[in-house]
């Protein structure tokens, strides 16, 4: 049953939270390889800069979808490759990796990485001073969009347990796989896939460090020993996951310091997101400030790993049959029919697109009807010529009565036989050019067409 905030304040809170830290054994690798099952997704590969330009009209200012793309140094776009494929690709600043060599390497061991809870890596391109990398494209926003600037409705109580959960499995199947370094995790790396569900940006993986240790960072809120050492560690990535905690439950960014006071001064009720009233049990509440907490921990070595992230977090899910889509409140792929590439390119009226798949396509496809066009128009034809044939014997036999009938009223006489014999010997010679006439032009149509 659902609770006001206010009793939600009454939680309990004490040090147990700080002092247990239950690690959870190692990931099981046939878990994660069954996990990492992504259906029709073609393998890493490298992209000419010609493609991708032609993928994003040529990096469009119209196709930028990075959120803070004025002020970061690196922008996103999406682009459609030739194949009609969706991607986002990554353009970064010419100083991002100067050398070619270290981005193809990090690029192509990222890109083996294949999980539905990723924005999974197509392909990088890596000519000139350009560095790119292609990733599959997201259609429904960011995390932050839903959280923190949503316009029609609040993310859902059930909503947040999914995204933290489906983060959790994404760290748990990229530390599975030795990548458990991920970089300036925050609202803006969650994406909504076509489904609405929720997945961890593979971008986040890539970043370059002089050092191979130390790393620049956007985040707002870094972990303390980031602060001391100005390096990240894998257990600095739960500092971060205890950051979107916070988020989700209060949907504000606020600061983890902050948070903690108000933790230990049991004031949740300034904690909690007030557009959730109602929609989580006490029990549930208190399961994530803890969790939380536990992230939070000022030691490194006090978080949880991201396997017992998940195994805190799958119990507390809730109404796991709707789908992502249906509690975001979001219009489904699969409900709206999707145009055909054909259609498409009418629908932009790109006459070149329309000729390339018409050239492609329909002389594949409409073979069949083509032939049938093409018999029917021979049927027509021979009616055509039987008719010309008809015509002609008539025109022959009408004229020679004409001029039988014209012959007779000038040259014969009634009685004589030379003239009967005349006549017959003409009216024959007639009859005998006529089909010869007829003859030679049906062997003309049959020898030339
Ligand atoms: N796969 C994707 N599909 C759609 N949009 C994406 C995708 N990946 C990223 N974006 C958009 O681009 C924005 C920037 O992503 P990115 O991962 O580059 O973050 P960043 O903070 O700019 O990274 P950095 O500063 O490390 O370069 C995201 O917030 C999102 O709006």
């Amino acid at each position: 049953m659902g609770i006001q905030c206010s009793k939600f304040t009454a939680c309990c809170w004490n040090s147990q939270f700080k002092a247990t830290v239950l690690e959870a054994p190692d990931v099981d690798a046939a878990e994660n390889d069954e996990m990492s099952e992504v259906d029709g997704l073609p393998s890493f590969r490298e992209f000419t800069l010609e493609q991708l330009k032609n993928a994003t009209s040529g990096f469009a200012v119209e196709n930028i979808v990075s959120e803070h793309g004025e002020k970061a140094p690196n922008v996103v776009y999406k682009g459609k490759l030739e194949n009609q494929r969706r991607i986002a690709v990554k353009r970064f600043n010419r100083m991002a990796w100067p050398d070619p060599r270290q981005f193809l390497e990090e690029a192509r061991s990222v890109g083996q990485l294949r999980n539905n809870r990723l924005t999974n890596l197509l392909g990088c391109c890596c000519e000139g001073d350009e560095r790119l990398l292609v990733a599959e494209y997201m259609p429904n926003e960011t995390l932050a969009k839903h959280l923190f600037h949503w316009e029609t409705h609040p993310m859902k109580w059930a909503m947040r347990l999914r995204v933290v959960l489906h983060l959790a499995q994404a760290l748990e199947y990229c530390t599975s796989k030795g990548r458990a370094l991920y970089h300036d995790l925050n609202a803006y790396r969650i994406l909504f896939d076509e489904d609405g569900n929720p997945r961890l940006s593979t971008f986040g993986l890539m970043k370059n460090s002089r050092d191979g240790k130390s790393y620049s960072t956007n985040l707002a809120f870094t972990p303390p020993e980031y602060l001391r050492t100005g390096r990240v560690t894998p257990e600095s990535v739960i500092y971060s996951f205890g950051t979107l905690l916070l988020d989700l439950l209060s949907g504000k960014h606020i600061p983890p310091s902050h948070a903690l006071d108000l933790i230990r001064d049991r004031n949740l009720q300034m904690l909690t997101d007030s557009c959730l009233e109602g929609q989580f049990t006490d029990d549930d509440g208190t399961e994530l400030v803890r969790l939380a907490s536990r992230c939070l921990q000022y030691e490194p070595r006090e978080r949880p790993n991201p396997k017992s992230l998940v195994t805190a977090l799958s119990p507390l899910q809730k109404e796991t049959e709707v789908p992502s889509h249906v509690l975001m409140g979001i219009p489904h792929s699969a409900s709206v029919s999707p145009l055909s590439p054909l259609g498409e390119a009418c629908s932009r009226r790109d006459l070149t697109a329309i000729h390339e798949i018409l050239e492609k396509i329909s002389y594949k496809d409409d073979e069949g009807v083509a032939n049938e066009v093409h018999s029917m128009f021979s049927i027509i034809k021979n009616y055509c010529m039987a008719l010309k044939y008809l015509l002609s014997i008539i025109y022959v036999l009408l004229s020679t009565c004409i001029f039988n009938w014209t012959y007779m009223q000038f040259q014969l006489c009634s009685c004589c036989m030379f003239c009967s014999l005349q006549y017959f010997f003409l009216y024959s010679v007639q009859l005998f050019i006529c089909s010869l006439v007829l003859c030679f032009s049906y062997a003309n149509h049959l020898f030339f067409g």
